[in-house]
């Protein structure tokens, strides 16, 4: 007779998805069986029906039509239907027929499933396990987050991107040198605090011809899939808000500076993290607010993470450089003359640093020395350690140990690297020369006769001031722009690169530099242009130009063919001043400035396009300039007044706010100009000693904690050369269907095969894939090759799933062991911590989900330390689905009592792991909370709440690891067969 009676609840073993069914008909040869919550109805014939009969058990939950749920005490059968009686929520006693079951009850809990009779594959339930072991090493380890870029591991990086993203709501103004890396360090938080659920929303606001630059860097160096947004775009997004379009938004400052309606809807979306890019373009003065000031202030007032980046930070000013600070921290900065006091007392900070370390050289301490150490510090635990230095008692060691601490909380304390990161290439090293070239040219006559009439007649400067509406002291610094705006004058018929010599220089040494690349750089960008059609008709050379006045496509157009090295490739590239800012052309080595910028900032962001990271050779410097022309003083003014070409030395905009108005009268005086050159060098010489003694030695000690730094590189190397991770992906790769291939030279080919499973990232089934490498330096040398990590959106993806989801969550498998009689069956259980807290709270540094893994035999003796996971494992065989399942049936009591005992055996285990997990989280809180003490006292650049952030943070933590559940994520039955069957 049938065993399936109508009214019955079964569930399909190939499609649990549909839900519970119910046997509609059933006679001689078919059962129809309707799944109500998936409005499918199914005939299958009786005796191979693949369904399995859905009965519950005492302790089971189960879920009513209404709604209602209870717990299963006992069950009885009325007419060949099951009626189970249990307690509601509300603890009323309740019936339940099955047939009043709710039809979207879910079976995808391991013992749900199991016991329905749904086995996965063997090999799923494997990878399984090891997913869940490698996702609790790896969320632990410090580096995770900054070991997946591709990038290499240079210290000053990774220390910034550390220490600034273990901070609660991280305020910074990232102010490194130019090319040393601002836009990797912000990427690198970005990264970091996206994987550890830190912040999910991110705006990142760019100069309009960086945002292809950057979307390309974020993409390629931090596989971060980030929306470029510009009008276009958002005009196609009729129905909301553009900018909640996506979670990580790229967009051009011009773009939504100049556009209220625009501000007004990426002010009212909630961001996490808010990042703007050369910085010191957002104006402000006392008397004027500039629009993109404005605008990120707003923005920076409701948002909980902002990172400006700059490297010039002060070339609008110190006002401005305050205002940005203020950004920050509205709080801190309120008051600019006590800001300029507190700059000057870095001094005496940097004097103690410096008695430090002579103290802790020399043998016998000098008084003054420990005069001067113990002058600034004032708290008690920094006094202990240096009387621990200065005692005579004290060995070597604890010398050592306590040089190192105290230097720590001198810089931590009274430093200055809270609020702003500033590494400089003399501190950082391993940067190439620069070599000057100055041309001297005569003047053509066009020139000439205007400087000429300029020196003899002085009301003439306001005359041509008003005739070419140009600007002092630029009218005369760009002759050719002067030129151009004198139209009507019968004698400027020819184009100014007819008559001006510069452009002949740049064709003789566009040949002499024989195949070198060529980067130009003019003030304005008509010179630009003008100079790329002279090039043509004069050289037949294409100059591909790059302006703030072309379009995006257009600009990164002509950087690429300037980029490229093939035959078709560039040689020579002309920029306007302001259209080449922050662009990447270190592939170059020489760079003609056409004319001069007026602010020493300029000059070093012009130099900084080619001296930057990943530049290989010296730099050449090639200036032509006109014999005693305004040009020609204005070298001398940065040459000999400021050594401007030969490195970075951050002071110019100190010389430029002291200088810049007698300069411009010096252009057109000789005689002026020696004496400020004269003036200008004896300032520099002295804020160069003041920047040595005071704020920037500080910023520079502070920029980089080489201890820390070397910490976080040794965890990502030991990620990078970590053996399990070939072998995992090697599997997980079988299973989700990836087919790789060996190109050789450590890369491998990516590919969909034709049982996929859908939605990897990268991979689309009919589609070429990708070319990977697991080698960090392979990576490097090689950007259609992406590296392959645990951090790698691919490898996230998979393990994701598996966790999150229910594959491989059971299993039946055969073991042949020649001690063990067949028939035997055993199951492992796999338990996993639950934990449920906010994602922003990283409990996962602290207590990832952690398996618990339970071996029962058959009689419920505990075998987990004697037989290993994998030692097991590799005994194991594969055996068909519909075996399993019956097999399944057939031990259906004693499995539920080996599921129920395992649960009691892993609950043994649980206060070991809460435990553990607290000691973890309160030793590196309550470090960082008495460090954040003693530093708040202090140093004002802490923020009040994030010392009271830290203080919430610790006790939600405390409270949620508190509240840590193990629940079973996974079982596999193991029955054992006789050693010669086959
Ligand atoms: N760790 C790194 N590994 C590989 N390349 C790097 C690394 N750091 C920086 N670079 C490269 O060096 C160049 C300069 O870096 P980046 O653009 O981040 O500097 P920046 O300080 O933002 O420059 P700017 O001041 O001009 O805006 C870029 O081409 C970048 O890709």
């Amino acid at each position: 007779m049938s065993e399936f009676s109508p009214g019955q609840r079964w569930i399909s073993d190939g499609e649990a998805e549909l839900g519970l069914g119910t046997i509609l008909n059933v006679d001689f040869r078919s059962v129809t069986v309707l799944f109500s919550a998936s409005q499918e109805t199914r005939t299958y014939s009786v005796r191979q029906a693949p369904l399995t009969r859905v009965a519950f058990a005492p302790g089971d939950r189960v879920q009513s039509a209404e709604g209602w749920q209870m717990i299963v005490d006992d069950s009885k059968e009325v007419d060949g239907l099951v009626v189970y009686i249990g307690e509601d929520d509300e603890g009323n006693l309740r019936e339940l027929p099955e047939a009043r079951l709710a039809d979207s009850m879910q079976f995808d809990q391991a013992r749900d499933r199991l016991l329905t009779g749904q086995v996965d594959r063997n090999d799923w339930f494997d990878l399984r396990f090891r997913t869940l072991h490698h996702h609790q090493r790896i969320e632990q380890n410090p580096a995770l987050g900054l070991a997946g870029p591709k990038i290499d591991l240079i210290p000053h990086q990774l220390y910034i991107a550390d220490e600034v993203a273990r901070r609660h709501a991280p305020r910074v103004l990232l102010a490194d040198e130019v090319g040393l890396g601002k836009t990797i360090e912000a990427g690198l938080i970005l990264h970091r605090l996206l994987l550890t659920g830190r912040a999910e929303r991110a705006l990142i606001l760019v100069p309009d011809s960086l945002t292809h630059q950057w979307l390309v860097e974020l993409l390629r160096r931090f596989a971060l899939d980030v929306r470029l947004l510009d009008e276009h775009q958002s005009l196609a997004h009729l129905d909301g808000n553009p900018f909640e379009s996506a979670q990580l938004i790229l967009a051009s400052q011009q773009w939504l500076f100049a556009n209220p309606q625009r501000q007004t809807q990426a002010q009212s979306c909630d961001w996490d993290l808010l990042i703007v890019d050369e910085a010191h373009h957002l104006d402000w003065q006392p008397e004027k607010t500039g629009p993109g000031y404005a605008c990120v202030e707003a923005l920076a007032a409701r948002t909980e993470g902002v990172l400006l980046l700059t490297a010039t930070p002060e070339q609008m000013g110190v006002e401005s450089h305050f205002a940005r600070l203020r950004l920050l921290d509205p709080e801190r900065y309120q008051d600019l003359e006590h800001f300029k006091a507190e700059e000057h007392g870095y001094a005496r900070v940097a004097e103690a640093v410096d008695a430090l370390e002579r103290l802790a050289e020399n043998d016998s301490a000098s008084t003054a020395d420990r005069d001067g150490v113990a002058a600034v510090i004032d708290d008690a635990d920094s006094q202990a350690l240096l009387a621990v230095l200065t005692s005579p008692e004290s060995s070597d060691e604890q010398r050592q140990v306590a040089r190192r601490e105290l230097r720590e909380q001198l810089l931590d304390r009274h430093g200055t690297g809270r609020v702003m990161f500033r590494n400089s290439r003399r501190h950082v090293g391993g940067f190439p020369s620069r070599q000057l070239h100055v041309t001297p040219l005569a003047l053509p006559s066009a020139y000439r006769r205007v400087l000429r009439r300029l020196e003899r007649d002085e009301d003439y400067l306001d005359e041509l001031l008003i005739e070419t509406g140009l600007d002092h002291p630029e009218v005369v610094l760009y002759l050719d722009a002067m030129y151009r705006a004198l139209p009507h004058d019968p004698l400027n018929e020819e184009p100014w690169w007819r008559i001006d010599p510069r452009v002949t220089w740049l064709l003789e040494l566009l040949t002499e530099v024989g195949r070198d690349k060529l980067l130009v750089i003019a003030h304005d960008r008509d010179t630009a242009t003008d100079l790329a059609k002279a090039l043509q008709a004069l050289g037949g050379i294409h100059a591909p130009v790059f302006h703030e006045g072309l379009s995006l496509v257009e600009r990164d157009r002509a950087a690429a063919a300037f980029a490229d090295d093939e035959e078709d490739g560039c040689q020579v590239l002309v920029c306007s001043e302001i259209g080449s800012e922050g662009r990447n052309f270190q592939f170059c080595r020489h760079l003609v400035m056409f004319d001069l910028p007026l602010h020493p900032d300029q000059l070093e962001q012009r130099i900084g396009r080619l001296d930057r990271i990943g530049q290989r050779h010296a730099i050449e410097l090639h200036v032509p300039v006109f014999e005693a022309s305004p040009g020609e003083r204005l070298l001398r003014w940065y040459r000999d007044g400021m050594d401007a070409f030969s490195a970075p030395h951050g002071v110019g905009s100190d010389l430029f706010a002291a200088f810049g108005d007698a300069l411009a009268d010096a252009l057109l005086d000789e005689e002026s100009l020696a004496e400020v050159i004269d003036e200008t060098r004896t300032l520099f010489q002295a804020r160069l000693a003041e920047r040595d003694a005071g704020r920037n030695r500080l910023l520079e000690w502070g920029a980089c904690r080489p201890a820390q730094a070397d910490a976080v590189i040794d965890a990502i190397r030991e990620l990078d050369h970590d053996k399990a991770l070939p072998r995992y992906l090697d599997q997980a790769m079988d299973i989700f269907g990836v087919d790789s291939q060996e190109l050789g030279g450590r890369v491998m080919h990516l590919q969909p095969s034709q049982h996929m499973l859908d939605g990897l990232p990268g991979l689309v089934k009919g589609e070429e894939g990708f070319s990977a490498t697991l080698s960090r330096t392979v990576a490097l040398t090689r950007d259609d090759v992406q590296r392959l990590s645990w951090e790698h959106p691919l490898l996230r993806e998979m393990m994701g799933r598996i966790l999150d989801g229910q594959m491989g969550n059971t299993a039946l498998a055969l073991l042949k062991h020649p001690a063990i009689p067949a028939g035997r069956l055993m199951t492992e259980l796999v338990f996993r911590t639950h934990c449920p807290a906010p994602k922003r709270l990283h409990l996962n540094r602290f207590l990832p989900a952690t398996a618990v893994r339970v071996l029962l035999d058959e009689s419920g003796a505990n075998l987990s330390d004697k037989v290993s996971f994998s030692g097991l494992s590799k005994n194991l065989q594969k055996v068909k689905k519909a075996v399993a399942r019956d097999l399944i049936k057939s031990r259906h009591d004693q499995l539920r009592e080996l599921l129920a005992q395992g649960e009691a055996e892993a609950e043994r285990e649980l206060p070991s792991i809460v435990e553990a997990a607290q000691t973890r989280m309160r030793d590196t809180l309550d470090a960082e909370l008495a460090r954040l003490k003693a530093l708040a006292e202090r140093n004002p650049a802490v923020r009040a709440d994030e010392l009271q952030a830290l203080i919430d943070e610790r006790s939600a933590l405390d409270a949620a690891i508190e509240g840590t559940r193990l629940r079973l994520d996974a079982v596999r039955v193991i029955v054992t067969v006789d050693h010669d069957s086959r």
